[in-house]
């Protein structure tokens, strides 16, 4: 996936004024690859994620996928799937019926479906608790019901804007474990969005940093390759790299128009 020159401005129409959200992005993702992206509050995380999952279509620069636009590539088949920091589930429809609802929205032959949907249920340990509404779920359940929806599917490319950012750290940290548990049976593409730096170092192969320069842009790359998976949060290297996530964010997050006091 190459996203190149990406500029997004939002408003200017009916005369109205008009603001750069992002300017010169440039990303290439591999397949199966993780890549988190860390930046502060405004400086268009959330957009870029939105062009990538052809949700943002209304943009100027080059956004492919093995050379062809989101657009054609969904028309062959292609799946994107969205992971947000509330699970978003079906109310009414149990966390198997959540599932097969996804399934059957991505064209799955139903007859599959059962075994799908075990298959995932057991790998986000949840099998006991497939008849089970969300309302009688924990929000760390839930979430993980989210997750193992958006895998079901198969997706080429997954997306994640703040996943775990609602629940508890230690909650959180299970969860994330869990994820990469997934990710190393599928090896899916992953771009998430995150505001924890930790976080961002525990899954990622590579961390963006971005700033609001005057618009959102990606200032620094850091690379996690040397850090050994499957991942431990006691790893001195991966503390290290947190580290440096965190003093990359302190140097990118200042605005670089001028502060009054
Ligand atoms: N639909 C929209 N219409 C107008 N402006 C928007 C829209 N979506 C986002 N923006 C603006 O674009 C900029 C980037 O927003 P975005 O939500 O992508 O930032 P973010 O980095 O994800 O922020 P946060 O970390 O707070 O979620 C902000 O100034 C925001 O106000």
């Amino acid at each position: 996936m190459d996203l190149r020159n990406i500029r997004k401005e939002f408003g200017g129409w009916r005369g109205a004024r008009s603001w750069t959200a992002l300017t010169d992005v440039d990303l290439s993702v591999e397949t199966g690859e993780i890549v988190g992206i860390l930046g502060p509050s405004g400086c268009g995380k959330s957009t870029l994620l939105n062009i990538v999952a052809g949700l943002e279509t209304q943009y100027d620069g080059e956004f492919t996928i093995q050379g062809k636009t989101i657009e054609q590539q969904i028309e062959a088949g292609f799946r994107v799937a969205y992971v947000f920091q509330e699970a978003r589930l079906l109310p009414w429809r149990t966390v198997r019926g959540n599932i097969e609802f996804a399934l059957k929205a991505s064209k799955f032959p139903q007859n599959e479906s059962r075994v799908r949907v075990d298959r995932i249920l057991e790998l986000v340990e949840l099998s006991k608790f497939a008849h089970f509404y969300p309302q009688q779920l924990s929000g760390g359940m839930q979430q993980r019901v989210s997750i193992a929806r958006a895998f079901a599917i198969e997706p080429d490319i997954l997306l994640m804007d703040e996943p775990f950012s609602a629940l508890d750290e230690m909650t959180a940290q299970h969860l994330r474990e869990s994820l990469l548990k997934i990710w190393s049976a599928f090896r899916t593409t992953i771009v998430f969005v995150s505001h924890n730096a930790l976080e961002a170092s525990f899954l990622a192969d590579r961390v963006m940093i971005m700033s609001h320069g005057p618009a959102g842009t990606i200032r620094q790359e850091i690379s996690l390759a040397g850090v050994r998976r499957p991942r431990s949060y006691d790893d001195l290297d991966l503390i290290e790299k947190s580290r440096a996530v965190v003093s990359a964010l302190r140097k990118h997050s200042g605005r670089s128009d001028p502060v009054h006091a």
